[in-house]
């Protein structure tokens, strides 16, 4: 939690009076909205957009103001997790399910900067099973398709139900063990009929911050 923690408040020190910032969504994306709530509260003047309900709830609680798409074109800054980060800053996102909101938001973003703690830190992506967004009907034959490109899916759920994002889709994890081309693969997924996306994201970022459980903190710039 301490490595989350000071990874994404290092990350919000780039966050200047004025600016348009996206809030990242998830368990280490959380501890940069907190601080930039307090800084509101002392008088930063922002306004953000979240990556899912959850952050939008969070921010509106710490009086933090939001706008929308229709009233701006382009972010400064957004804050964000990652379930995964290889050393050319290919990500794996969406373990919270909010990779499609994420994958929006990031590319109306000028600077992504993304926080991890160590653990997060891998050689080549795909331990962790790649989050793939797809739309409800037809979900059965979208499934066979990602089967068919040498993944295992599983289906999620939650507490017995079929787990549904915010954009009222289903969310399948596949296990590819080792994802050795990232490009391809991201391309592959979304020409399947019923995939809305996948957390694949690759070339959307150029810094990440990783924290460490020592302490210490790691500013990474490509
Ligand atoms: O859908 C969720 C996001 O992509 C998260 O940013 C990612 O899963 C990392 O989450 P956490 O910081 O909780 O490990």
């Amino acid at each position: 939690m301490e490595a989350k923690r000071i990874a994404a408040e290092r990350a919000v020190d780039d966050v200047r009076d004025g600016m348009i910032v996206g809030l990242g969504t998830g368990s280490t994306a959380y501890y940069a909205i907190q601080r930039l709530g307090r800084l509101v509260q002392q008088g930063l003047s922002i306004q953000a957009i979240a990556t899912s309900l959850q952050s939008e709830q969070l921010a509106t609680q710490l009086g933090i103001p939001l706008v929308s798409f229709s009233e701006m074109t382009e972010l400064d800054l957004t804050i964000d997790g990652a379930d995964e980060v290889d050393s050319a800053f290919n990500l794996i996102k969406g373990g919270g399910g909010a990779l499609l909101r994420e994958k929006i938001v990031a590319a109306a973003s000028k600077q992504l900067t993304i926080v991890v703690d160590e653990h997060k830190v891998v050689r080549q992506l795909g331990k962790f099973a790649l989050p793939v967004e797809i739309v409800k009907f037809g979900y059965e034959a979208t499934i066979r398709k990602l089967f068919q490109l040498g993944c295992e899916p599983i289906l999620r759920a939650r507490d017995g139900e079929l787990y549904v994002t915010d954009n009222g889709n289903y969310i399948v994890d596949c296990s590819f063990n080792q994802i050795a081309a990232p490009v391809e693969l991201h391309r592959e997924l979304n020409l399947i009929p019923g995939v809305v996306d996948n957390g694949l994201f690759v070339g959307m970022t150029k810094k990440v911050i990783v924290g460490y459980d020592n302490g210490d903190v790691q500013v990474l710039e490509s």
